[in-house]
């Protein structure tokens, strides 16, 4: 569903990404991992499509984001970082609005909007303004709009940043339902690794470099260690040294 293939990256003399290559398979919920200036929101941004990449490719749904960046962005939801709702439009205008920037008519951008809502359990506060929700209700919003246009990749950069334990908990699981109900394939950053479980597959950057691809279950093997919280610290560490590349 997602291919990078020999992604490098540079700002100016500094080199942000070097090489990378990773591989999403259909349906999965990956976690991309990295300490600070590790690369994540360069690599995101690239895919994205908000940078253009200097080296490498980058397929989504076989599609070629250089040569197909209309067909990219339509198999493609995304959920950054800082959020991106406009505050003093309803919940429902914020939904309205992004579907008309996918070329959703106005019948089909109702239906997509009432069902992504009842989804997400947002009905009742169709008519608020997104400043009246919490945190936990704003993020659902912003995954209620990636998935508008039904892409087939979503991707959600530190999406649970900001939330309390239940409310990311429960982001985190209801993704989980999107993959295994809907196919989804996620790609999902963050640094609170009790967010991924034992059989996640796992991409560790480091230093602009892929450092480890595999379950994180075997990060751990791999590793020597018993928690995933001391096999990122050891593979990060002294990422030349352990470079683990397989799967994911
Ligand atoms: N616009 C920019 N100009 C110059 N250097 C940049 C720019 N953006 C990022 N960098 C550098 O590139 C490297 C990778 O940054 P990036 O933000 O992609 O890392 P990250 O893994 O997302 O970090 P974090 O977890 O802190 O968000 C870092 O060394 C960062 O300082």
């Amino acid at each position: 569903m997602l291919e990078v293939a020999d992604i490098s990256h540079r700002y100016g003399a500094h080199q942000a990404l070097e090489r990378v290559s990773l591989s999403l398979t259909k349906g999965g919920f990956h976690s991309l991992l990295g300490p600070n200036g590790a690369g994540k929101s360069t690599l995101i941004a690239l895919i994205t499509g908000l940078l253009r990449s200097q080296s490498g490719e980058i397929r989504v749904a076989g599609h070629s984001l250089s040569r197909q960046p209309r067909e990219v962005r339509r198999h493609l939801g995304v959920v950054f970082q800082q959020p991106t709702l406009d505050l003093d439009l309803s919940v429902r205008q914020n939904l309205l609005y992004h579907a008309s920037l996918h070329g959703l008519g106005r019948r089909q951008a109702r239906e997509r909007c009432e069902w992504e809502l009842a989804r997400q359990h947002l009905e009742a506060r169709a008519n608020d303004k997104v400043r009246q929700l919490n945190g936990g209700h704003r993020r659902r919003l912003e995954i209620a709009r990636a998935l508008l246009h039904e892409p087939e990749l979503l991707i959600l950069d530190e999406a649970s940043v900001g939330l309390d334990t239940a409310s990311r908990q429960a982001l985190n699981e209801h993704v989980r339902i999107l993959c295994r109900e809907r196919g989804m394939t996620v790609l999902w950053t963050t640094h609170l690794l009790d967010e991924i479980a034992p059989q996640d597959p796992v991409v560790v950057l480091c230093t602009g470099r892929v450092i480890a691809n595999s379950q994180a279950q075997a990060l751990c093997t791999h590793t020597g260690t018993h928690t995933l919280q001391e096999a990122f610290g050891r593979l990060t560490a002294k990422p030349g040294d352990t470079v683990m590349e397989g799967r994911s």
